[in-house]
């Protein structure tokens, strides 16, 4: 597998970010680059969306045309990205790549649309933030492969009509519920990634491994895989990280025990849970005697911004079921109680299912 020492090396400078964050940072895409599956058939786990896009692809090269619009939903890590790479590469055709962001006018859509050749797939990350005008051109493209180019401004405007060679827009969200009705509609497939099980991250691990030269046992994979939130981004990041470990403080092979003092020593707990993570639970169940309490008071309390514990924190913590967002404030449930190792108050709110309802956060 082509990849490049030196930019590999880069690419570890990041050991001072949170190591399970889910997005990527700018040096971390090189490493992703080389770990990342290159077929349907390396692809692990998420085998309904392998199987269903394999079908998509399949008939679209028995037909000869090129496959429907397909658009890649899910959180950061799953492996939008990866797919994409992988359609291209599976019809053997060449990827365009651009993101919603980097469109902000009709007018830079309309030079990529007239730029593709036949079968070509257009990949848009983060399309659901194009600005209106693009939307609405895409919207065009994707049915009539056509879009209209407006000369000139005010009454005197002309649209002229400018055919497109058939292509396949792959588009990539973490956010499907914020793409308008009429363009999710103009997608004749879409995948949603879920978070992966364990035994697939174990996988995962072992093939990263191999492919980063790392002596990894059995149990030191499983132990690695229960850490990693269900995601393989975080998951070939921690085995890096355990990895230095390894090297630095032992013999070089990735047992358990390596394992586990080195995610110890990041402050990643047996659940994924990293230091804000522990730090939120715990000021809320020991300070605020397990709410509910407001989030901006949560933050105060951890010393963090409001948005970080919004957007960090908090959504691995709800899903987890370690808390729950109420319409008075941020309740730890008993599952948080039970992982600090604290007993709940007879009276906290925490066992009132009613206070667990989705409600508009506060
Ligand atoms: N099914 C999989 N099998 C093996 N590795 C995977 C799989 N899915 C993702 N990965 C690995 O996880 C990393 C992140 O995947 P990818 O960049 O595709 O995520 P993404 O969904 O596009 O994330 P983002 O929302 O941040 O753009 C890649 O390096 C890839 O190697
Ligand atoms: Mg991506």
């Amino acid at each position: 597998m082509p990849f490049h020492e030196e930019e590999l090396e880069a690419a570890e400078g990041t050991h001072l970010r949170s190591l399970t964050a889910a997005e990527a940072e700018g040096d971390e895409r090189a490493v992703e680059a080389a770990l990342r599956p290159r077929s349907l058939d390396e692809v692990v786990g998420q085998s309904r969306v392998r199987d269903q896009l394999g079908l998509v692809l399949e008939a679209a090269r028995q037909r000869g045309r090129a496959p429907d619009h397909v658009l890649l939903s899910g959180p950061p890590g799953l492996g939008k990205t990866t797919l994409a790479m992988i359609i291209a590469h599976e019809m053997q055709s060449p990827l365009r790549l651009t993101s919603g962001p980097a469109i902000t006018h009709a007018g830079d859509l309309a030079a990529i649309l007239s730029g593709l050749n036949e079968g070509e797939v257009l990949f848009v990350d983060e399309i659901h933030r194009m600005s209106r005008p693009a939307e609405e051109m895409l919207y065009m493209a994707m049915e009539d492969f056509r879009v209209d180019v407006v000369i000139g401004k005010g009454p005197g405007a002309t649209a002229i009509p400018l055919e497109i060679p058939p292509f396949t827009l792959v588009g990539a969200t973490t956010r499907a519920g914020l793409l308008p009705g009429p363009l999710r509609d103009r997608f004749g497939f879409t995948a949603h990634l879920e978070f992966y099980e364990p035994a697939d991250l174990d996988r995962i691990l072992h093939r990263s491994a191999g492919l980063l030269g790392v002596d990894l046992t059995d149990e030191g994979s499983a132990e690695i895989a229960s850490r990693s939130r269900g995601t393989p981004r975080i998951a070939n990041r921690l085995l890096r990280r355990v990895r230095d470990y390894a090297q630095v403080r032992a013999d070089g092979v990735v047992t358990v025990e390596v394992a586990r003092s080195a995610l110890d020593l990041y402050e990643v707990d047996e659940l994924g849970l990293d230091r804000l993570d522990r730090a939120v639970l715990d000021v809320l169940c020991s300070r605020f005697g397990g709410g509910p309490v407001g989030v901006s008071t949560l933050a105060v309390a951890v010393g963090e911004e409001r948005e970080t514990v919004e957007e960090v924190a908090e959504p691995f913590l709800v899903r987890n079921g370690f808390l729950a967002r109420t319409p008075r404030g941020r309740i730890a449930t008993p599952a948080a109680w039970r992982h600090l190792g604290l007993t709940a108050p007879p009276t906290t709110e925490a066992g009132d299912a009613t206070l667990f309802e989705d409600v508009p956060e506060q």
